[in-house]
Order: C-alpha cells, then sequence, then structure tokens
C-alpha cells in the first residue's frame, strides 16, 4: 500500500501551504483520479508519488517504507511507471519492442517472451500486425494503448498518469480508462491518475480532489 503521511508542502512561503499536513492512502487494485483547479497542486503531488521530488514535510511510504529509505532511485526503477499524455514512446522503436525494452530495462522475467507481448497488446486491441509496425504509423489512441501495456507489464506495483487521455477524444479516452481499469484489478496494481476530465474521473474507483490544502477523498 501506498501512503502519505502528514505532508505539507509550499514553494517560497510557509504561510502559504499548496498542503498542509494531509494524509492519504492507496490500495493495490483501486484506480485513483486526481482533480482540482488549474493550480491546486495536481502534478506536484504526482512527483511526489511518483519519487521525482520530496515534500517539505511529512512522508511517502510503500508497505510501511520511507520511500526516502527505499531510495528515490531505487523506487522510481522498481516500483513506479509512468505514462504521460504524450505517449513518450521510443518513435523509432515498434509498439512491441517498446514493451519489450521497458521490460529489459526493468529485468522483467518476462523480456524474452514474445508471446506475453504481443498476448499484452492483442488485449488492448493492438494486433500482431499493429505490434511489429513503428509506433509512428499508429493512431493517438493506439499509441496510448501501448503505453499503458508498457507501464503495466513491468512489475512496478505503482503506476501513475498525468492526463493520460489529454490527447484523445470522448470516445477513445472513455475506453482506455476502461481498459486501465480492467488491468489494475487483473494486475492488482495502484493506479493513479491525473485529469480534467469529470467522466474520465468518474470512472475512477476513488475520486481526489485537491483544494483548500487539503484532499478529499470520495
Ligand atoms: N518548482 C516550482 N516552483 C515554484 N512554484 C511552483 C513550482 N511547481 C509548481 N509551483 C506552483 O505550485 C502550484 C501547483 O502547481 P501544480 O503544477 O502542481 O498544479 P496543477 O494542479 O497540476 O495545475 P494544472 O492543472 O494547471 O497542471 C502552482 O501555483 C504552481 O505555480
Amino acid at each position: 500500500m501506498l501512503e502519505i503521511k502528514n505532508l505539507t508542502h509550499y514553494f517560497k512561503d510557509a504561510s502559504h501551504p499548496l498542503y498542509q499536513d494531509v494524509n492519504l492512502s492507496f490500495e493495490p487494485g483501486k484506480m485513483y483520479a486526481v482533480v482540482g483547479e488549474s493550480g491546486s497542486g495536481k502534478t506536484t503531488l504526482l512527483s511526489f508519488l511518483a519519487g521525482l521530488d520530496t515534500p517539505k514535510q511529512g512522508q511517502i511510504l510503500l508497505d510501511g517504507k520511507d520511500v526516502n529509505k527505499i531510495g528515490l532511485g531505487n523506487f522510481r526503477r522498481d516500483d513506479v511507471a509512468i505514462i504521460f499524455q504524450s505517449y513518450n514512446l521510443l518513435n523509432y522503436m515498434s509498439a512491441y519492442q517498446n514493451v519489450k525494452s521497458a521490460l529489459s530495462i526493468t529485468h522483467s522475467k518476462h523480456v524474452g517472451d514474445k508471446n506475453y507481448i504481443l498476448a499484452a497488446l492483442a488485449k488492448v486491441g493492438i494486433d500482431e500486425a499493429n505490434a511489429m509496425k513503428n509506433v509512428q504509423q499508429l493512431s493517438g489512441g493506439q499509441q496510448q494503448r501501448v503505453a499503458i501495456v508498457r507501464a503495466m507489464l513491468v512489475d512496478a506495483p505503482i503506476v501513475a498518469a498525468d492526463e493520460p487521455t489529454g490527447n484523445l477524444d470522448a470516445e477513445n479516452s472513455s475506453a482506455i480508462v476502461e481498459l486501465f481499469k480492467n488491468l489494475t484489478r487483473e494486475l492488482n496494481k495502484t493506479v493513479i491518475i491525473i485529469t480534467h476530465d469529470q467522466n474520465v474521473a468518474q470512472q475512477a474507483d476513488v475520486q481526489i480532489q485537491l483544494a483548500d490544502h487539503q484532499f478529499k477523498a470520495n
């Protein structure tokens, strides 16, 4: 379980904190949507949960262990996979090679298992012919499906996504979130998505609203 304990953060002025003494837990097998007005601190929160930055006060714990004790480098490599709005696939490679190289970097036991990778891509609607094409020949929705498979198949228990449907139309975006949700349960991941899209947020198991220096989960 991923936990936030007594988190307080401000950038310049301690008397105007972005968050003040907040606590929150994220369970495996659940998808969380982080929502809030522009400037409410969604991206900053994700940067703490993904080990990219450290809050001024408080702790981020994974299974009871402070991520600073795990080491932020180790935490980022072993425990977190990140998905970006712009997919961030390696654009000189095929979909298959993109997933395979992520499994290789993270020393996954599935790295040599071509059928395993192709089956995962097929499940999200990328057939073998598309899996072997250069990713630049795929549509935006298809590329985001590849990015999701890539993040979900590595062993990391946490998947963090910043506006993963920001570049997609409503239909594609709903399909992508449904896919996320199914994979979250199937692979027992903790998935945390920042979104401005109310429809996306409503598909999550838990919505976390950032407002007035606090987090409200419902
Ligand atoms: N490195 C920084 N130095 C100073 N202020 C920062 C820094 N990063 C973010 N901020 C400020 O902290 C606040 C929260 O920023 P953050 O990007 O987390 O908000 P957000 O909710 O993700 O916004 P948006 O929806 O517009 O992306 C903003 O007022 C921003 O200007």
